[in-house]
Order: structure tokens, then sequence, then C-alpha cells
């Protein structure tokens, strides 16, 4: 069954005692926050908090109950509203049923147990209307997940191998990798191909939330446990229960916070903060990072017994530049699909627009290379992609690299060595080791080169 909600209840009654009969009732369970109305008009004044389930007093001093319905619940349709009335009359029983009260109590001595039994049965529903919801985003997710890693370069043929090892093995899994390399795909990969696939695959970004919350983000917290905290909470391990956590930006994390964290991994034990109860846990941790975590441990940012306890298996994953073709098959995935979502003509990349895509450096990796050809197949004047509709980091959209020398021209193994060399230098804004490694020759050549006038400097590079 998947976690308990916390729910927000509203009870709008003017009999001051009688209202807090009701709630007196409906706090036994601390999954309920209650708020109290006394008229229909505070009440409709405060819908914008979204409660999830309203009992309404049929009599108001300021409104009839079925008027006060009908308002709620043209601003609020999906609220449950359970209607108590101090009469008995069937027919204004079935006129609110009819208009979309979930329930109508009569005033007598039974009221508060037929109330708590009402209340219970919704929760029931809302429990499996949600799991149901879960269920099919999550399959939607499993089968865009199937599709979603694409690649055929050696490199990503491996990772393929090790995600299937990893999804067998209900170990951690540590995957490191530059911005926009695909950290949260594999990770999803892994869960959705993994026993857990059923349970929730749950995500944080450890660097996206201030460290004075991310505690309670985690962990959860109790009512009042500090300033602000005004309901209970369910942190994201309880959520995470019998599925996959996934913590990304993990080198991010404060040390004082580490210590918690592994803490809980030892004792696979979570308390809500300002609680004592220990919640056990059972989630499969996949954390993530772009930095080079071994250095932090070194520079002590980083906890090593910490460390060690969530390397797990660990995943590298290759920078988009060294993925050779993948490049192309990437960019004309990402051209397709947009194309299809906004209904534009099938685009394709010239020959000359390819090559200009597998020499570039790609600093966000495959991010970067779906917002440029998405942003060429808009820029673009026909539906066959050039150089100049690719708007590449640091370069102002339009400058092109120098070309490459046609067949015609002069063929001699010197001026086509220079003409490639002189091309890296541009991509690579003049930085000649950089080339150097690149193209695989020594950088003492280049010099030699760029001495005897063959090649140039970019006048931006020092
Ligand atoms: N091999 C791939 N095939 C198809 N799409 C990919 C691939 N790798 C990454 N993507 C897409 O690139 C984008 C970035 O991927 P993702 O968010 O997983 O990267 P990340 O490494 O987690 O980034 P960050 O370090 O910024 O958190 C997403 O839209 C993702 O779907």
């Amino acid at each position: 069954m998947p976690t308990s909600p916390i729910i927000t209840i509203f009870i709008v009654e003017d009999n001051a005692l009688y209202g807090e009969l009701l709630e007196y009732r409906l706090a036994q369970n601390p999954d309920h926050q209650i708020r109290r109305f006394t008229t229909a008009q505070d009440c409709l004044a405060c819908l914008h908090e979204k409660p999830d389930l309203i009992t309404l007093d049929y009599s108001l001093p300021d409104g009839s109950g079925d008027q006060v319905l009908r308002l709620i619940k043209d601003r609020l349709p999906e609220v449950a509203v359970i209607v108590i009335s101090g009469q008995e009359d069937v027919r204004t029983a079935i006129g609110l049923l009819h208009q979309g009260a979930y329930d109508y109590l009569v005033k007598d001595e039974e009221t508060l147990d037929r109330l708590w039994n009402s209340v219970g049965n919704w929760r029931k529903q809302l429990l499996l209307r949600r799991e149901n919801q879960r269920l099919r985003e999550q399959i939607g997710q499993q089968y865009d997940s199937e599709r979603a890693i694409l690649g055929e370069s050696p490199q990503i043929k491996q990772l393929f191998t090790l995600i299937d090892k990893a999804a067998r093995a209900n170990i951690s899994v540590s995957i490191s990798g530059e911005t926009g390399t695909g950290k949260e795909l594999v990770a999803k990969a892994i869960h959705f191909r993994s026993e857990r696939r059923n349970a929730p695959f749950v995500a944080v970004n450890v660097a996206a939330i201030p460290s004075e919350l991310l505690e309670s983000e985690l962990f959860g917290h109790e009512k009042g446990a500090f300033t602000g905290a005004l309901n209970r909470r369910i942190g994201r391990f309880e959520e995470a229960n019998r599925g996959t956590l996934f913590l990304d930006e993990i080198s991010e994390m404060e040390l004082s916070l580490q210590a918690k964290l592994l803490r809980v991994l030892q004792e696979r034990e979570v308390v809500r903060v300002g609680g004592n109860a220990r919640i056990p846990f059972d989630a499969r941790l996949v954390v993530a990072t772009h930095r080079d975590l071994n250095q932090r441990v070194k520079e002590g940012r980083f906890r090593e017994d910490l460390y060690y306890r969530l390397l797990g298996l660990p995943i590298e994953l290759p920078p988009l530049r060294d993925r050779g073709h993948d490049i192309l098959l990437l960019a004309n995935s990402f051209l397709q699909a947009f194309c299809r979502q906004n209904n534009m003509t099938a685009c394709t990349l010239s020959a000359a627009a390819q090559s200009r895509l597998l020499q570039y450096h790609f600093p966000g990796n495959v991010r970067e290379l779906k917002a440029v050809v998405e942003l060429a197949a808009v820029l673009a004047e026909s539906d066959v992609i050039q150089p100049q509709d690719l708007s590449l980091r640091g370069e102002r959209p339009g400058s092109a690299p120098p070309e490459l020398p046609g067949p015609e021209a002069d063929e001699s193994l010197r001026s086509q060595t220079a003409a490639i060399v002189q091309r890296y230098l541009w991509l690579y804004q003049g930085n000649i080791m950089e080339v150097a490694a690149r193209l695989q020759i020594g950088k003492s050549t280049i010099y030699r080169m760029v001495q005897k006038r063959e090649v140039e400097l970019p006048s931006s590079s020092s």
C-alpha cells in the first residue's frame, strides 16, 4: 500500500462546541490537518488552501447547505464534502448527493462515529485513486525509459550492460558524469528494469534545496518541529519506500547532514525532524554527481565513510563529445521528435551541419545538443539545417567554423592537414593543448604550423 497521505480537512460548523467535538474526533488520526470555520464566508475565503475534505453544517448563519456546497464545488470540484445536518430529510439528502456531496450525516449521538467511518472510507478510495494514478504515470515513464537512452557507441553499449547488472542486484549505485550526460535517465532506467519498478522512483536534487530545508525534505518532519512546520510532512525516504531514491548532486550536501544520512543508511531507519518514532525504510539509493567525489573526500568536503557507503556500483557516463557518431543519432532523434510535436515538416541536417556538430565539444552534453537542434529547427530557412543555424555556446549564431577544402581544392596532405588544424583551432578557441589531444598530434607540430603561418590562432585566443 502507498504511504498514508496527509490530508487537510476544513470543518464548517457555527456551533462552537459541536465544531470542537468534530475536530477532536477527526484529530485522532495524526495525518489529518484540521482547520475550523464558523461561517460559510470564512471557509470560502480559504478555499485557495485546497482542502481535501470539508465537513459542512447544513444550516449556517450566512448560507444554506446547498448554496454553500455549490459554491465550493464550483471552485474545487475534486474536494469531498460531507454535509452534516440537524434534520432528517431524505429529499434534501438526495438533492445534496446529486449536487456532488460525498456523504450526508444527520446530527445524533452516532454522528461522530459515522463521520469517522465516512472519512475512513473516503481515505481508502483516495489512496486507491492516487495509487492508480501513480501506477499509470509509472507505466508511462517505464515505457519512456525503455526507449529513452539512445546510443550505439561502445561506451553506451557498456553502459547498458552496467544498467542491467545494477538492475538485477539490490545495491547502491553512484553515477558520475558531466552535466547533461544523462545521469537521471540512467537512474530511472535502473529503477524501471529492477524488481522495484512498481514502487515509486523519487528524485531529489540536493543542490536545488536550501540546506536548512534539506533534512526535513529527506526525512520529513512533525507538526511544529520548527517555525513554519504547520503540518506533519512525510520525507522523501518514506515516499520512496520499496522503490528507488535518486539523490542528484550529492556532493553538494553539507557535512552535518552527511553525518545524519550516514546514520540513516546504517540503521535503515529514519526519524522525522521533531519526532521520536523510528520509521524503517527499504529504498535503493542511487546517487549522482558531476564532481569528482573522491577529490571532495580528499578536500575534506565529503565524508569518507559515507563515500564508501554510497559508492556501490559506480557508473561513469562519458561526455557526449567522446561518443562519436551517437551525436548524430541523438541529434536526428531529437529533431524528429521536435518536428513531430510541433507539427513541422521533418527537418534534416546538412552534411556541413553534421560535421559541425561532430566537432563541437558540447560542454552541456546531451541537454545542450537537444536545445541546439531544436532551436536550429526553428531558425532554419528550410527543412535542411545548415551550420549557421546551429547556435553553439561561445559563438554568435551564424558564425561558422572555417570550412574544410572541397575535392576541387589543393589536395596536398600538408594543406589538408592545415585546414583540419585550422578548423579545430577555431572550434576550441585556439586551445592548442586541446586541439593536439583531439587530433592526436604533438602540440609542437601545431606551434610549428603557427610559426610558419600555415594556420592562424583565432583572434579571441591569447
Ligand atoms: N543517451 C541519451 N539518449 C536520449 N536522451 C538523453 C540521453 N542522455 C541524456 N538524454 C536527455 O538529455 C537531457 C539531460 O539528461 P539528464 O537530466 O538525465 O542529465 P543529468 O546528467 O542528470 O544532468 P544534470 O547533471 O544537469 O543533473 C534529458 O532531456 C535526457 O532525456
